[in-house]
């Protein structure tokens, strides 16, 4: 049975100070089990109590179950907000995953700054998702299943009932008379996590009774070692990491094959990326570091795209920021951030960066488009040489001038001539395209 007092405690070491714990809230089982069991102690939490439910559209009834969630919130007191996604019909996927990734990507938009959103994931779906890894020829990070927590949007999702299964969750329903919407596609054995759930782990159960319990257990030992591996990776890709931050075919070059792997993958996960499958991870990372000076090698997958130019692997999203549509000059003095389409734009405090007062005195913020007289763009052609901005790069990141004279390419370096020691260093963050989501 649901230990209300264990579930608490579970989600207050998981998200301690959330502005708000939002549940996920699909009507189904689980999660009117774990939004119940919370709307009895909401007292005990240090912050509000709410809902969110997501209307995928994609079943003659989905709004019906909406209305369905509606009424059960207002029953509970708990505010719910109902957002409606578009699924879109794609290529390569199954419309379940299609759905999946419509909902993380508006539970990410919907979250406030410090909001916790609480999903009902189990014991038993973390079995399944293990097997169905397992089965998916997976390595260590797929088999770690689904984390108990990761950052998401402005706050971060949480999954407090990793521990507890399915059984205890039903139990507590019935022990309150609690009904729930079925979806037929939780039925259909077509779906593989349902073939697992109703065919597969049955027989398994039969042989080992605690078989739930022990692949739960596998996971978590599976997450022990990735972290410490994680740790020891931070540390390898710290050393192989260029003065701009970038890693540097030089120095993963001195690893073994499958550590240069393994940290260009870590890499890929700390930028927010979800990694490609290892063969073509393999065999991309393999030509990046190993091709000749002459060759232009890439690693291209359906998230992102990874290149090589003077020596260093440059990582860029499988769609790109959108350019800015405004390419008209616009004034900055370097205070605070800057909003441009494609990102943010800052000024921070380094060893050696643009003379503040540089800064201070006012510059021009531009994208080469909007740079049209000749003798400037000569200039600037002339600076991206020399800061050996890739040519992919040039039309994407935010220029400085003073007057005509280019004085900083963000995120790249400075002309000759505006140092300072210390001085500002000009950061350009662009927005993360919203496909880039983790896998969990
Ligand atoms: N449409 C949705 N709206 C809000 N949250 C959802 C939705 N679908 C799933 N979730 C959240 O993700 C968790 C896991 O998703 P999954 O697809 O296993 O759920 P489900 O079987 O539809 O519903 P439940 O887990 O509540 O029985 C749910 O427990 C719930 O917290």
């Amino acid at each position: 049975m649901l230990d209300r007092r264990v579930l608490v405690a579970r989600l207050l070491g998981l998200a301690p100070a959330a502005a708000a714990y939002r549940v996920a809230f699909s009507g189904g089982r689980d999660s009117t089990a774990l939004l119940h069991a919370l709307a009895e102690v909401r007292d005990r939490l240090p912050a509000p109590l709410a809902a969110v439910h997501i209307d995928h559209g994609l079943h003659p009834e989905s709004a019906r179950w909406a209305e369905a969630c509606e009424s059960v919130c207002e029953r509970l007191g708990v505010g719910l907000e109902c957002r409606r996604v578009v699924v879109p019909p794609s290529a390569g996927q199954g419309l379940e995953a299609a759905a999946r990734e419509a909902r993380y990507r508006a539970f990410g938009e919907l979250l406030a700054a410090g909001d916790c959103l609480v999903l009902a994931h189990h014991a038993d779906d973390q079995a399944e998702t293990f097997l169905l890894r397992a089965l998916r020829g997976g390595g260590l990070h797929g088999l770690c299943a689904m984390p108990a927590w990761r950052p998401l949007g402005r706050g971060r999702l949480v999954r407090p009932l990793l521990e507890v299964p399915r059984t205890a969750l039903t139990a507590y329903l019935q022990s309150r008379s609690l009904d729930w919407i079925e979806d037929p596609a939780n039925r259909d054995p077509a779906h593989d996590r349902v073939y697992l759930r109703e065919r597969v782990l049955p027989v398994l159960a039969a042989r080992w009774p605690d078989a739930t319990g022990h692949l739960q257990s596998a996971v978590a030992s599976l997450q022990a070692d990735q972290a410490l591996l994680g740790g020891y990776l931070d540390r390898d890709l710290a050393t192989a990491r260029a003065a701009d931050g970038r890693p540097a075919v030089a120095e993963l070059r001195r690893l073994m094959p499958y550590q240069r792997q393994a940290v260009v993958r870590h890499w890929l996960v700390c930028s927010g990326y979800r990694p490609p499958p290892g063969r073509r991870l393999a065999a991309g990372v393999q030509a990046l570091i190993e091709s000749g000076p002459d060759a232009q090698p890439e690693l291209r997958w359906t998230d992102g795209c990874i290149r090589r130019y003077r020596g260093r692997l440059y990582l860029l999203a499988a769609v790109p920021p959108p350019a800015d549509p405004e390419p008209r000059p616009q004034a900055w003095a370097g205070q605070g951030r800057l909003i441009l389409a494609g990102g943010a734009l800052s000024a921070q405090w380094s060893p050696a960066g643009i003379d503040p007062e540089r800064l201070a005195h006012g510059v021009t913020v531009v994208f080469r488009s909007g740079v049209l007289e000749v003798a400037a763009r000569r200039r600037l052609q002339r600076l991206y040489q020399r800061l050996g901005v890739p040519p992919w790069e040039r039309d994407r990141v935010p220029l400085l001038f003073a007057g005509s004279r280019p004085v900083a390419v963000a995120g790249y370096g400075i002309a000759p001539g505006e140092r300072a020691r210390p001085g500002l260093r000009i950061v350009w963050q662009p927005s993360r395209p919203a496909a880039q989501s983790p896998s969990n």
